[in-house]
């Protein structure tokens, strides 16, 4: 069965008399299996919303392919995009509508029966405020209706950038429930989002894009585990031990840190040597924990973009092939 998105070295220079040339995607690669929640991950100015409005035909490349559920876009995007339903930033409502109102004149501008409103309404939590102006609206009630004009057509992949967005924690909670009853539901879901720890709750799956490339891809389980340095905690029963045991392990090529009452081990491929090589010493462990990695080091890691002492990264800067000053993307919205 095809992927159902597949890009392929995707490249995008944007050129601007003012601005100069900014290579956005370079060679960029990613892949969406169906019934996926695939985060798709990257520092501010890394080419998300590139790539997304690229793949909406919103862009056009300059070089690269992509395709969505087996058909070549842009060229056959007419014939594939009944399936797709996307939210690239936040598009705006009739302040003074309803939400049944906006989603009833969504669905008649794209030729869809009136009872999918109610499908849309029950299944983003808004039926019972469907009646309400959305000018009363909370940020998160808009958000979900936001998504509710994007699943009108019944789409096979969705695709949302930045979905939680300013919401609170609830609001959060709330979104993350969605995609996962709308991925058990069948649909394919790609989000791209900064909040790392909630990508790592909901997502099956993730791309992260650096400087306009793919540097991790895979599941989340794989694409931490892949980046797990092999990072262990030990503790011995006697802490007046723990020379003794730095000794020993430095001497069988463990890298070891010493600390008041535990020992960190790096390069660990077995914990068992760990504890064979105690052993042989008679040293007792009461504790060998391998160290998790999470999604937010490992983002940080690959992206270069945790903070250094002393140095203040600046946003949207690391692309850049001359010398000019950054810009915001247009905005643009891609519902029924
Ligand atoms: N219309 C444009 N004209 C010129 N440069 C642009 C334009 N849109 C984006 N860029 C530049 O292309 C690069 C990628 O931007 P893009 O908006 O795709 O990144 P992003 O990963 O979505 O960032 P963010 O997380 O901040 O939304 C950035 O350097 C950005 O300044």
């Amino acid at each position: 069965m095809p992927a159902v998105l597949e890009i392929e070295g995707l490249r995008k220079t944007y050129r601007s008399r003012r601005r100069g040339t900014r290579n956005a995607l370079d060679g960029f690669d990613m892949r969406v299996e169906a019934g996926q929640v695939h985060g798709f991950l990257g520092p501010n100015g890394s080419g998300k919303t590139t790539t997304l409005r690229t793949l909406l035909g919103l862009i056009r490349p300059d070089g690269g392919r992509m395709a969505i559920l087996g058909h070549e876009v842009p060229g056959t995007l007419d014939q594939v995009a009944p399936q797709v339903g996307a939210i690239v930033e936040s598009p705006q409502f009739f302040p003074h509508f309803t939400a049944r109102d906006t989603l009833s004149l969504l669905a008649g501008a794209g030729d869809l029966p009136e009872q999918r409103v109610d499908e849309v309404l029950e299944l983003v939590g808004l039926r019972d405020r469907a009646g309400e102006r959305v000018k009363t609206y909370s940020l998160g009630m808009k958000q979900r209706l936001a998504v509710a004009s994007a699943l009108l057509k019944n789409p096979r992949l969705l695709i949302l950038d930045e979905p939680a967005n300013g919401l609170d924690p609830g609001g959060i909670r709330e979104m993350r429930t969605l995609m996962r009853n709308l991925s058990e539901a069948g649909m394919t879901v790609v989000l791209s989002s900064h909040i790392l720890g909630e990508i790592q709750l909901i997502c099956d799956s993730v791309t992260i894009i650096s400087l306009g490339r793919r540097v991790a891809f895979g599941p989340v389980d794989e694409v931490l585990a892949q980046h797990s340095s092999g990072a262990v905690r030990v503790r011995l029963e006697a802490v007046t031990d723990l020379p003794v045991a730095a000794t020993a392990l430095t001497r069988a090529g463990v890298r070891v840190t010493t600390n008041d009452d535990h020992l960190m081990l790096a390069g660990v491929d077995k914990p068992a040597t760990v504890t064979r090589i105690l052993a042989e010493q008679s040293l007792y462990v009461s504790e060998l924990a391998p160290i998790a990695v999470d999604l937010e080091s490992v983002f940080l890691e690959l992206t270069a973009t945790a903070p250094v002492p002393g140095q203040h990264r600046q946003v949207d800067q690391s692309v850049r092939i001359d010398g000019t000053a950054p810009s915001a993307p247009a905005g643009g919205g891609w519902g029924a």
